[in-house]
């Protein structure tokens, strides 16, 4: 049974002029699909199968990253369906030199797992051993409530 921290995946791009908007910050496509890449990682290394992007939920853009900046993009899985995978995403905008950061964009998602047919098929069971892994989950059923009464 896959645990949570197994599933705590981190990922880096050093955001160029190719990657912005007209006002030389991330352009907001690339940021979902980094989002949508991290995530998708998480929920396959649960999965332990191949996962597809069911829903990205209300996705908020809370502070640009600007070009020069490293977009650092977290995600781990917080809960599970039968074939659902649940992951919460988490931007941040990171000084390449000091690595100060600051959160800019965050989503719940939901992955599901398919068989070779690519109908759903059922994932493990999540387990929770660490400290730091509860205090993951607590975090994401919290943030994930939240946006869903909001
Ligand atoms: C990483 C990527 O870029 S993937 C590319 C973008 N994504 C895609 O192309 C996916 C396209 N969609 C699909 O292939 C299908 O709709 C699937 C596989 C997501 C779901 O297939 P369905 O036959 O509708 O599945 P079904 O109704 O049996 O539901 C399966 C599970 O998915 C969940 N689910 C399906 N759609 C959604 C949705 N929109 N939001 C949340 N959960 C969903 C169900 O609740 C169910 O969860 P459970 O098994 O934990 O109870």
């Amino acid at each position: 049974m896959p645990d949570l921290m197994d599933t705590f995946l981190e990922n880096r791009w050093m955001v160029q002029p190719n990657h912005a908007n007209s006002l030389g910050t991330t352009h907001g496509g690339n940021v979902l699909k980094w989002m949508d890449e991290v995530g998708a990682m998480a929920a396959m290394r649960f999965a332990g199968r191949d996962c597809v992007t069911a829903r990205m939920d209300q996705v908020d853009f809370k502070q640009p990253i600007p070009v020069g900046e490293t977009a650092l993009v977290e995600a781990y899985v917080y809960e599970t369906g039968r074939s659902s995978v649940r992951v919460r995403l988490r931007v941040f905008r990171e000084d390449p030199r000091s690595g100060e950061r600051e959160l800019t964009t965050e989503s719940y998602s939901v992955y599901v797992a398919i068989d070779d047919d690519r109908d759903p098929v059922e994932v493990p069971a999540l387990t929770v051993e660490t400290e730091e892994g509860e205090r993951l989950r607590a975090e994401a059923l919290d943030g994930d409530n939240k946006e869903s009464t909001s």
